[in-house]
């Protein structure tokens, strides 16, 4: 039989082909195809085999496993983005069908704008009769696993549930050493999951692939859901704060969410089917919600535990190439962005330090802070915030002496803050917290009164 060749517009199906996992190793296989070519197999590793399971937890899993098989397959079906998905070794209900088409669709929102490809409307699953009845509850222990991703969000998490006397693992997924170096530098119990993606993929992508954005942050969930149910634990915890629910404008197209999977809706749509279809007694939320990026850089700054190992920067987390030679690059939006949203909230000196010199007083960044300003330039495809937050904290330095002479924010003085309405520019009510968020109401409760103090 002639080598099969990866030939991206002659593709015509997409298949998830099967799932397994062997509780004897805690490893976990997620396997692909287009058309009749090689198998792609993806592997994820939950640490604490051998894993003994009663029926119902059993059953639990395979619903999870499924639930990530399908979800994790965005890294491959990307690659052709061809007409047909085929599933061949289980059925999906119509409820499935349409959680994961809507993370298809929105999650590939970004990947579909710069590849010029329109994907409403084509991304069908095939719905039959799904086995098995609805989530039972599984008698969780009370146990938060929570997800740390080397950046100040899911930090301001992590030490406000342990000053509420959660009890709670650290968990993070891959070989990141900058993440572990944050997780033990918590003191607190820390669970990797290992992750490889199939090789063929990167192959692909040299011959011509589709590449782009993907929803990794709900792949990630669909992870640690599954381990969750393995560990027997009631609760996984994500840092998406308010702002990630807003994408960028671009004139002529509507709205393009590069961070869609952080945001609200996607929240709310796997957090209630992991209820249904999972474990009644699963919660999966985001602790940040109520809360504005602004607001977590506020709770963020309250301690410098860990202004020598976080860093937002994305150039830290390729699982391909070089590790950068700083935590910080200082020119990509996540670090123009992080920077200013520190800013207003703590000493100069201890900013400076953490990013090792002054983004603000670096004409070259010009055109980074423009884009976060959102002045004569859309909000980049970046996790960053909001225009209004970043305009916001850059009026509050224009008011500061040790600020107010630094090249860009000099700049926003003269030439942008005079076209601003200055009602816009007060931070206070970007502090807010707001009431939109699916945190268990107990502990609601006490995180309101933790995070108001
Ligand atoms: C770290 C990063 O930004 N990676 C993006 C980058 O990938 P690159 O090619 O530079 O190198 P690698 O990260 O090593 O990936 C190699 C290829 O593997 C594919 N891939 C990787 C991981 C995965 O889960 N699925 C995959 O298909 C991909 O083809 C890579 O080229 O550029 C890629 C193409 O634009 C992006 O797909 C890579 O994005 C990663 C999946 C990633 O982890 N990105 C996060 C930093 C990220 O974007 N986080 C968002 C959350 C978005 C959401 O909605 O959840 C954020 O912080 O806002
Ligand atoms: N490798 C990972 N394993 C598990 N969770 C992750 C991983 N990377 C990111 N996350 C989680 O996904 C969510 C979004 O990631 P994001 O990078 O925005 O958060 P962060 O790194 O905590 O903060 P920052 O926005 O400052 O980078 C967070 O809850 C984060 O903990």
């Amino acid at each position: 039989m002639s080598e099969w060749k990866f030939n991206r517009d002659a593709i015509r199906a997409f298949r998830f082909v099967r799932c397994g996992f062997d509780a004897a190793t805690g490893v976990a296989q997620l396997v692909y195809a287009f058309d009749d070519g090689p198998e792609m197999i993806e592997t994820v590793t939950v640490p604490g085999a051998p894993f003994v399971l009663d029926d119902a937890r059993a059953q639990a899993a395979e619903r999870a496993l499924r639930l990530l098989h399908l979800i994790a397959g965005v890294s491959y079906y990307k690659a052709a983005v061809p007409e047909e998905i085929r599933i061949d070794s289980y059925a999906i209900g119509a409820d499935t069908a349409a959680l994961i088409e809507l993370i298809y669709v929105n999650g590939l929102g970004e990947f579909a704008y710069r590849n010029g490809l329109n994907l409403h409307g084509k991304i069908r699953f095939p719905v039959g009769q799904e086995a098995g009845a609805k989530a039972p509850a599984l008698g969780l222990r009370e146990h938060a696993l929570v997800a740390i991703g080397g950046g100040k969000d899911s930090l301001v998490s992590i030490e406000a549930l342990r000053a509420l006397g959660v009890e709670q693992t650290v968990t993070w997924i891959g070989g990141s050493q900058l993440i572990r170096a944050c997780a033990e530098r918590t003191g607190l119990a820390t669970l990797n999951l290992g992750r490889t993606l199939a090789p063929q993929l990167f192959d692909y992508n040299r011959e011509g692939a589709w590449n782009g954005h993907i929803p990794v942050t709900v792949l990630n969930s669909a992870i640690m859901v599954f381990a969750a149910v393995l560990l027997g634990v009631d609760q996984v915890v994500f840092s998406n704060e308010r702002s990630a629910s807003y994408g960028s404008l671009i004139e002529g197209t509507g709205e393009v969410n590069h961070q869609w999977s952080k945001g609200w809706a996607c929240e709310q749509a796997f957090g209630e089917y992991v209820q249904r279809e999972v474990a009644s007694d699963l919660h999966y939320y985001s602790l940040l919600r109520p809360l504005s990026e602004l607001a977590v850089a506020r709770q963020f700054a309250k301690t410098d535990r860990y202004d020598s190992h976080f860093s937002s920067c994305n150039r830290n987390f390729h699982i391909l190439g070089e590790r950068p030679a700083s935590r910080w690059c200082g020119v990509c939006p996540k670090c123009h962005f992080v920077f200013l949203a520190l800013a207003p909230f703590m000493p100069k000196p201890r900013l400076m330090g953490i990013f090792g010199r002054n983004l603000l007083d670096d004409p070259a960044q010009t055109g980074g802070y423009d884009a976060l300003l959102e002045f004569q330039d859309h909000k980049p495809f970046e996790c960053v915030g909001e225009g209004r937050e970043s305009r916001a904290a850059m009026a509050a330095l224009a008011e500061r002496p040790e600020w107010r002479e630094d090249a860009l924010v000099k700049r926003f003085a003269r030439e942008i803050r005079p076209q601003l309405d200055a009602a816009e520019l007060r931070i206070e009510p970007l502090l807010a917290i707001d009431d939109e968020q699916r945190i268990p109401p107990a502990l609601w409760t006490r995180l309101r009164a933790h995070l108001a103090a």
